[in-house]
């Protein structure tokens, strides 16, 4: 579906940026190092599970906060027998009341008898209470009394900043008489998809092709640490590029990044870095020596907003993501960048030829792990979806290239965490170009 679609000259292209390509572990480590957590976010509990607290939860008042019945009984003052008033009086010595669990204790009550153990009689409208087995003497001080302040004290720490919410911390957030918890914010995510050429329903026609992000980028956002917000579609103007990432997650569909796809190649019709340069934006990573995925670009825009502009090439498009998007979210979302892990080559992959008198670059490669040793799938051409569905990690092999047994960085990803450990690798390597 196309929207938006106008045409109109480009402005001069985007001035004196200067940026090299940087090789594939610095783009991770920029696109991670370029901004801090966001500000917490204030949530109501129910909104709050997983989520990790800013704040400490603290006891509003001591928990319990009244002295309450343990059992459905009487609360008694002394020893028996004991003349029942009506609910809610003090008590004197030789006083009771009926008290149900829970109940608020009346002032006077030293202890609570249980229902089975006392029986009430009444000679002449004067009700009194004894002791079913005869006893006279008082119950212990406290017997089933629930005094106030046992679980914590006012002002005591619950749960302290750090901690991942359980379901079981909002409820103790909850009794501690909190409605809101300030929590690390995840960053919202708008997506601005383009291509008069795509569609999002049926068989394409030659000249169309299928959307492939509509289905997956939602999820996958949500996977690496965001939160997926506006999603709009346009084709190929840069009109329409302007018009889009000038309004993408802006007034009530505010959103901390604006993820692109396509446009990132540098012919007459890719917006995406003349559009960042009409709105006074400035590039952050403009390429990376890395493949597929090359094209990929990182902006942020005059307000502050993000700009992740992916490659219209599908799988480039998922390993830029994994690439640059993934460290940019866990920056925003208070997160350290993951260590990068390794695994054991299961095949020799040659080294990369670059692309002219350029450096090599890294290739990232959709894999899978057998007997421990990783390899690399099929149908992992820069447009194809159909390695990536089946793949278990990705490895990321260095310009150099890696022999079969040596060691081999891999990525998870972002729907399924690699095998353990056991059973691909025996240990870190270091990065080798
Ligand atoms: N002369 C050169 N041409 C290209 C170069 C180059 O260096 N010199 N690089 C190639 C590489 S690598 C990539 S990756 C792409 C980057 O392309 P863009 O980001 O500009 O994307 P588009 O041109 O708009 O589209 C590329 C390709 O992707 C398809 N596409 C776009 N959106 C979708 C979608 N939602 N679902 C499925 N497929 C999509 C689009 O139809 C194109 O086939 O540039 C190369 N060219
Ligand atoms: O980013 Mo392109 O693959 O390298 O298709």
């Amino acid at each position: 579906m196309i929207t938006h679609e106008h045409t109109a000259a480009p402005p001069s292209p985007t001035a004196g940026q200067g940026l090299h390509d940087p090789g594939w572990p610095e783009a991770r480590r920029l696109a991670h190092e370029c901004t801090g957590p966001l500000p917490p976010a204030r949530l109501p509990l129910h909104e709050a599970a997983g989520r990790t607290l800013s704040r400490p939860v603290t006891a509003l008042q001591d928990l319990p906060h009244y002295a309450s019945s343990a059992m459905d009984g009487w609360a008694v003052n002394g020893a028996g027998p004991w003349q029942l008033v009506p609910s809610g009086q003090p008590l004197a010595p030789g006083g009771a009341a009926v008290i149900a669990t829970g109940g608020l204790v009346p002032q006077g009550t030293t202890a609570v008898v249980r229902k089975e153990r006392g029986i009430v009689t009444d000679a002449g409208g004067n009700p009194s209470l004894e002791l079913t087995d005869g006893g006279t003497g008082a119950p212990r001080p406290g017997q089933d009394v629930r005094p106030a302040g046992t679980e914590a004290l006012a002002g005591e720490v619950l749960v302290p900043a750090g901690t991942v919410l359980n379901p079981a911390h909002l409820a103790l957030a909850a009794v501690a008489g909190h409605d809101h918890l300030e929590v690390q914010a995840k960053p919202v995510v708008a997506v601005v998809l383009t291509g008069s050429e795509v569609v999002t329903a049926g068989v394409p026609a030659p000249g169309q092709v299928r959307d492939t992000f509509g289905p997956q980028l939602g999820t996958v956002i949500g996977q690496l640490g965001g939160i997926a917000g506006q999603f709009t579609r346009i084709g190929d103007s840069f009109d329409a590029w302007l018009g889009a990432l000038a309004d993408a997650g802006t007034g009530s569909n505010r959103a901390d990044v604006v993820i692109t796809t396509g446009g990132t190649g540098k012919s007459g019709t890719d917006h995406f870095r003349n559009a960042v340069a009409a709105l006074g934006g400035r590039l952050l990573l403009d390429g990376i020596a890395m493949r597929p995925g090359h094209p990929a670009v990182l902006a942020e825009l005059a307000d502050g907003r993000f700009a992740v502009g992916l490659p219209g090439n599908p799988l480039a498009a998922m390993m830029s993501l994994a690439t640059i998007g993934g460290p940019l979210l866990a920056a925003l979302g208070g997160l350290p960048l993951a260590d990068l892990q390794y695994a054991v080559s299961g095949s020799d992959v040659g080294p990369d030829a670059g692309c002219g008198s350029g450096p090599g670059r890294t290739r990232l490669i959709p894999c899978r792990f057998l007997s421990g040793l990783a390899f690399p799938v099929a149908h992992t051409g820069p447009g194809m979806m159909r390695g990536l569905a089946w793949a278990e990690g990705i490895m990321a092999v260095p310009p150099a290239g890696v022999d079969s047994g040596g060691q081999v960085p891999v990525l998870p990803l972002p729907w399924a965490p690699l095998p353990p450990k056991s059973a691909r690798a025996t240990g870190g390597a270091p990065w080798h170009a």
